[in-house]
């Protein structure tokens, strides 16, 4: 009987983030491209007796996340049990933290990605993939990406996933900053101060990612979110700004915000950016991380 197992689950980026109009339950439809980051979360799942569920973090943010049944990562194991009819089913998760909490890199869909995942393989249910998509994308929106990693176009909500073909490794920088931004609340914001447009994503970095063009990527970099959530947190756009000026190949907002992402040329200039943009009062902390990598994954 397994009685550990260990997932490591990426966060993501958003190289394009194309919003259009509002459904009638509020979510609206998305054209986006999604890229899994190495800068991730670590699981540990270990049995517990039937019916016992329990959650505690470590790292980044962790006194400030909910430990019940609100937790994205309680809500997947949860999920996964009921859905299989898993019997016996009771977890201990533990969670080491390095995405920023309400960061928009996505980091509670991780969890709850890397919970199923974790889940699946501790009570032995056999699920695949594929099986497990349709829990994922009812957990929400950017967690069946987080199951699936690399660089992919997402649709619908989010939540219908084409990989993508891409050449070469990207260097990353993150800009953390001092609070969150909350998903909604940009949402609302885009529909106060924006006409929706286009949901299609621009042929430039479709082709820019297939030939591995980093320049091109960097130019091509788009998000609608990045106004509403600079109108609601506007230092931001100093935060940009820095990273471009030390000569940062490409500057965004990382999805809904307010963590900035950084596209550099190479490891050595992605650390140059991290210590230029670490020296700013509006930035937290810098991180260095490379894309794509894969989705959740058992450790050995
Ligand atoms: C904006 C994006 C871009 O990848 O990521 P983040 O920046 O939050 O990480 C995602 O669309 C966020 O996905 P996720 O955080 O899973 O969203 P959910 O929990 O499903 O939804 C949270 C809320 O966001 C809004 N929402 C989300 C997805 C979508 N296509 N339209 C929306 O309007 C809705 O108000 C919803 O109630
Ligand atoms: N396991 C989790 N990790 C992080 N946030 C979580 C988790 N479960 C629930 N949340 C809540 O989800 C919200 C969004 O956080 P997060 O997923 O980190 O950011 P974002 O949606 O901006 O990428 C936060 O308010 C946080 O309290």
């Amino acid at each position: 009987m397994t009685t550990a197992v260990r997932v490591r689950v990426p966060a993501k980026v958003n190289l394009a983030l194309r919003v259009g109009g509002a459904d009638a339950s509020g979510y609206h439809e998305l054209g986006t491209v999604f890229q899994a980051v190495s800068l991730g979360d670590e699981i540990l799942a270990e049995r517990a007796p039937a019916g016992v569920f329990t959650l505690a973090f470590h790292g980044e943010g962790a006194g400030f996340l909910p430990v019940d049944d609100t937790n994205l990562a309680m809500r997947a194991a949860k999920l996964l049990a009921a859905r299989c009819e898993v019997t016996g089913a009771g977890v201990r998760l533990t969670i080491r933290k390095r995405i920023p909490v309400a960061g928009g890199m996505a980091g509670g869909s991780a969890d709850a990605a890397g919970t199923l995942v974790a889940c699946n393989a501790l009570w032995q249910v056999g699920a695949t993939r594929s099986d497990l998509h349709p829990l994922a994308a009812e957990l929400g929106a950017d967690v069946p990406f987080l199951l699936l990693g690399g660089t992919a176009i997402g649709t619908g909500r989010g939540d219908q996933l084409t990989s993508m073909m891409t050449s070469g490794t990207y260097h990353w920088t993150f800009a953390l900053a001092h609070s969150g931004l909350s998903t909604p609340a940009v949402f609302r914001e885009f529909d106060r101060t924006s006409t929706p447009d286009t949901t299609e994503i621009p042929v430039e970095l479709v082709e820019a990612l297939r030939l591995g063009d980093t320049g091109a990527v960097g130019a091509s970099l788009v998000n609608d979110l990045q106004g509403p959530a600079v109108s609601l947190l506007p230092q931001l756009a100093h935060t940009l700004r820095l990273g471009l000026e030390a000569g940062a190949l490409g500057a965004i907002v990382s999805g809904s915000g307010p963590t900035c992402a950084f596209l550099a040329g190479s490891s050595a200039h992605a650390a140059e950016l991290a210590t230029a943009l670490a020296r700013f009062s509006g930035v937290r902390a810098a991180r260095r991380a490379f894309g794509p990598v894969a989705g959740a994954q058992v450790l050995p």
